[in-house]
């Protein structure tokens, strides 16, 4: 047969298009007629059903906000954004294809060809991903070309795309940039009963909620490329936890192998290193602290630890991990660092000894304990990689553009983390301490600690 012959000049016919369309579309062909009849013969009974149906989500949504904001919302979000915005149905979509260049016409039927959305998944308010079939002949790299013709068709800040196969991608659409302010340091808590180690705060979230972190037992990770706040994930619990800091039932192990970032604490702090030699000193003995409590507890019978003056929650906060694990000057002292930390990593939650570490570079060559970190905060990065190493498989579809985030001063302690229940990507924003919060915080700290402390003696021992 020739090619002539294989090739009609008619279009399929509009019943079989639409056959195709229900097909594809099972649940919405399906419910909106048999509402459609239902309201029709019975409209009584009907108007009582969604009533009460509207009645009880109100009542959910009021009684417990967090499981309907869990379960129901997502898919409240995806119906909207899907089938009620005038972006993605029928009409807007084809406009929308138009405008960006992304249709083609077909070579023998004249027919508009348009890219098909195949799913939509709305995580956040913020934030939707869209999947496309693409069509034939399209690239990658034609959609990426038109992606901020895009973003202004949707009405959105950003439109970022990902390759899934060879004619499926996923367009990643970032609505509004939640954070325009600097968000003030945290409160101290007037007393040690007022601290709750469940609720440790950091800043704020892209809902506006307060973004709160359960600290007592937790490992945390920040990475972020130079200038992106790091400093100030590390700083913002320390508010928290400054009356336990003062009483000694958290002690802080502060390794600084700049030189510089955590400096201010250093008057606070149990130990405070400066240097690489004298931060693997430091790690050194917190894994003998470490290990000489679980000697202790294992003594006394007992599993568990609560902080306490008698048995204090250790905090061992890196400046740079890679200056300690990776590429520090020398090899031997950096295998005992690794080694170290990863068991303090494994083993130290039980005894209340925890570690938290700021990164540049999130690889497994610059942190091969990587994994052992509970907590992970992705602020902005330099590749499109560094979000799911930091934040797990999958993280950047689901929204978490780490690498998207301008370089500029406005965006520092802007970043991501990974709701637990959900693994969905939460846009956060540490709050910013200055350079008078700081010494505010370590006065504070002082002051209160002169108070404990008729028995006297210092609680830093500097390591030279
Ligand atoms: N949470 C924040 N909110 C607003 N501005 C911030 C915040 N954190 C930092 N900044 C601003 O960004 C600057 C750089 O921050 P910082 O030094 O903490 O970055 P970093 O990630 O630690 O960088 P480096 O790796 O070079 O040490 C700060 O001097 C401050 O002006």
């Amino acid at each position: 047969m020739s090619e002539n012959h294989s090739k009609s000049k008619r279009k399929t016919g509009l019943e079989w298009k639409a056959a195709a369309w229900v097909g594809r579309h099972p649940l919405i062909t399906t419910t909106v007629p048999a509402l459609g009849y239902a309201a029709a013969t019975a409209p009584e009974v009907t108007a009582w059903a969604a009533g009460s149906t509207l009645a009880a989500a109100v009542a959910w949504g009021r009684a417990h906000p967090d499981s309907f904001d869990q379960l129901v919302l997502p898919h409240l979000r995806n119906l909207r954004r899907r089938w009620l915005s005038a972006t993605y149905t029928g009409p807007a979509w084809r406009r929308n294809m138009r405008e960006a260049n992304l249709v083609r016409e077909h070579p023998s039927t004249g027919e508009l060809l348009v890219p098909r959305i195949l799913r939509l998944r709305s995580y956040s308010s913020a934030v939707e991903t869209v999947w496309i079939k693409i069509l034939k002949g399209q690239t990658v790299k034609h959609w990426m070309d038109a992606a901020e013709v895009l973003a202004a068709c949707f009405n959105a800040e950003r439109v970022t795309v990902e390759k899934l196969a060879p004619r499926k991608i996923a367009l990643i659409v970032q609505r509004r940039e939640p954070f325009t302010y600097t968000i003030p340091a945290p409160e101290i808590p007037a007393t040690v009963e007022e601290v709750d180690l469940a609720r440790v705060h950091f800043g704020f979230d892209e809902f506006g909620r307060e973004w709160t972190e359960d600290m007592s037992d937790k490992h945390m990770l920040v990475s972020g490329a130079t200038g992106s706040g790091k400093n100030s994930v590390l700083w913002a619990p320390l508010f928290t936890l400054a009356p336990m800091i003062a009483e000694g039932s958290v002690r802080l192990w502060l390794c600084d192998p700049k030189q510089v970032e955590l400096n201010a604490a250093a008057p606070i702090a149990h130990r405070y290193a400066s240097g690489e030699e004298a931060s693997a000193e430091v790690v050194s003995e917190f894994l003998e602290d470490q290990q000489a409590t679980q000697a202790k507890l294992h003594e006394q019978g007992l599993r568990k630890f609560t902080p306490s003056v008698e048995t204090p929650l250790n905090i061992l906060i890196v400046d740079e991990l890679g200056a300690v694990l990776a590429y520090g000057s020398d090899r031997t002292r950096m295998m005992r660092n690794r080694q170290g930390m990863a068991l303090v990593g494994s083993q130290g939650r039980a005894t209340g000894h925890l570690m938290w570490g700021a990164v540049q570079e999130p690889t497994k060559d610059t942190v091969p304990v990587r994994d052992l970190f509970t907590l992970r905060i992705c602020l902005r990065v330099t590749a499109a990689v560094h979000p799911e190493m930091v934040l797990g498989d999958g993280a950047r579809m689901r929204g978490a553009l780490a690498d998207e985030i301008p370089n500029i001063p406005a965006t520092a302690g802007i970043g991501f983390k990974v709701a637990e229940r959900t693994r969905t990507p939460l846009r956060v924003r540490a709050a910013y301490a200055t350079d008078a919060d700081l010494e505010g915080l370590v006065k504070h700290v002082l002051a209160e600690r002169d108070g404990h402390e008729e028995q006297g003696g210092s609680h830093l021992r500097l390591v030279a």
